[in-house]
């Protein structure tokens, strides 16, 4: 676990997330893997340790709900989706995609 950020302000989360998808692809294309924690993540030997990530902080997810800590619960969340936005940038999943999978769902 790392640093908590407590007194976050709201942001918009559209925006957050096209901006960090647009920096990941970025580090993906372009950056090295001793610059770039992203780039480490998705060079093809450290495919398991970006999958074992998502169980990791899944199961962090999970701790801090038991704890009721609010600001646990979203710092983790955060680490969650950073580490799912590179899983879909290295299998090719656009959030344009994603938010179509969502959609269909719509009832
Ligand atoms: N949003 C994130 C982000 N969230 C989490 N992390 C990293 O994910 C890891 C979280 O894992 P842990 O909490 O288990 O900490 P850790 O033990 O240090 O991690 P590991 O060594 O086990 O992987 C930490 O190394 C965090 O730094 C992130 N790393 C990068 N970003 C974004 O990606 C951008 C590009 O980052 P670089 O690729 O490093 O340039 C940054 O500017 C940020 O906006």
């Amino acid at each position: 676990m790392g640093v908590r950020t407590a007194n976050v302000q709201d942001g918009n989360i559209g925006e957050t997330l096209e901006g960090l998808a647009a920096v990941i692809h970025e580090r993906a294309a372009s950056a090295s893997p001793e610059e770039s924690y992203t780039a480490r993540l998705l060079t093809p030997e450290k495919g398991d340790k970006l999958l074992s990530k998502l169980a990791e902080e899944s199961s962090e997810i999970i701790m801090a709900c038991k704890d009721e800590d609010h600001d646990h619960i979203r710092y983790e969340m955060g680490d969650l989706l950073y580490h799912m936005l590179v899983v879909a940038e290295k299998y090719g999943i656009t959030l344009n995609e994603l938010a179509g999978e969502l959609d269909a769902r719509r009832k």
